[in-house]
């Protein structure tokens, strides 16, 4: 049985002591609040995340995650992250290839594979986003465009390495505009996804992946959105920085 999981991406905001303040509170919430299965995951700046892993300790139902990592192990990068450090401040996933990076860092799917690899390999699940922009979905290339960031961004992994895989689908669209992918149109393109990494890894991998859609998802639309049978959760941005919001949205798999 697949994972429900609900991540989210705080993005660029939260200063040192507003971050803590906010977490705090989730991990109120979620101590009282949360009664199924699922996995909460906030996924902070890097100022943030040895705290944060702090206030965690003790609650399996709250994870921490990253943002991007580099893709070598360590050297002359000044200014930037390693997936070593990271996973030394007790964070456990890392988001790789967000349209953002993609769009304004110049991440390509050729990058996007080694920081995978460099993420496994120090034992973190990337939370690996892949999506359309909303040319590409409007010239119908939508399936080919999502078809090529899996084959070149993943497909070099073992089954056994892609079952460290969280995926997550983000209409570039949909991001932060408020428009959401409606429940039929982001179903279509997980079960899609799905039916591709049956093809590639077979049906038991495939039904094992937890797929996330990303792209305004709030409180309102995601019971719709995560009733459906292969949304198995959501990367929320705007309304994860308001902990009633985020909560609610995780308590849509109580
Ligand atoms: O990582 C999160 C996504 O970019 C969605 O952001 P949003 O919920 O603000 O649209």
């Amino acid at each position: 049985m697949r994972k429900k999981i609900v991540a989210g991406n705080w993005k660029m905001n939260m200063d040192y002591n507003e971050g803590l303040a906010l977490f705090s509170e989730i991990v109120n919430m979620v101590k009282d609040e949360i009664t199924g299965q699922q996995q909460a995951v906030v996924c902070s700046p890097f100022i943030h995340l040895h705290s944060l892993a702090q206030l965690a300790k003790g609650y399996d139902k709250i994870a921490i995650g990253a943002q991007n990592a580099h893709q070598n192990e360590s050297g002359a990068f000044t200014g930037e992250t390693s997936a070593k450090m990271i996973k030394s401040t007790g964070a456990a996933y890392v988001i790789l290839g967000h349209s953002e990076r993609r769009q304004y860092f110049g991440e390509n799917n050729e990058l996007l594979a080694k920081k995978t690899d460099t993420v496994l390999a120090n034992g973190l699940k990337p939370i690996f986003c892949i999506g359309e922009t909303l040319d590409e979905r409007e010239a119908n290339q939508y399936f080919d465009v999502i078809k090529t960031q899996l084959q070149e961004g993943l497909y070099h992994l073992s089954a056994e390495q892609f079952g460290q895989v969280v995926l997550a689908y983000e209409p570039v669209w949909a991001i932060g505009t408020g428009k959401t992918a409606t429940s039929d149109q982001a179903q279509e393109i997980h079960a899609f996804i799905r039916a591709e990494l049956a093809a590639k890894y077979g049906q038991e991998v495939a039904d094992d992946t937890t797929i996330l859609y990303g792209g305004s998802a709030n409180p309102k639309n995601a019971p719709e959105l995560f009733a459906q049978p292969d949304i198995d959760g959501g990367l929320i941005g705007g309304a994860s920085l308001k902990s009633r919001d985020f909560l609610d949205i995780v308590k849509v798999f109580n």
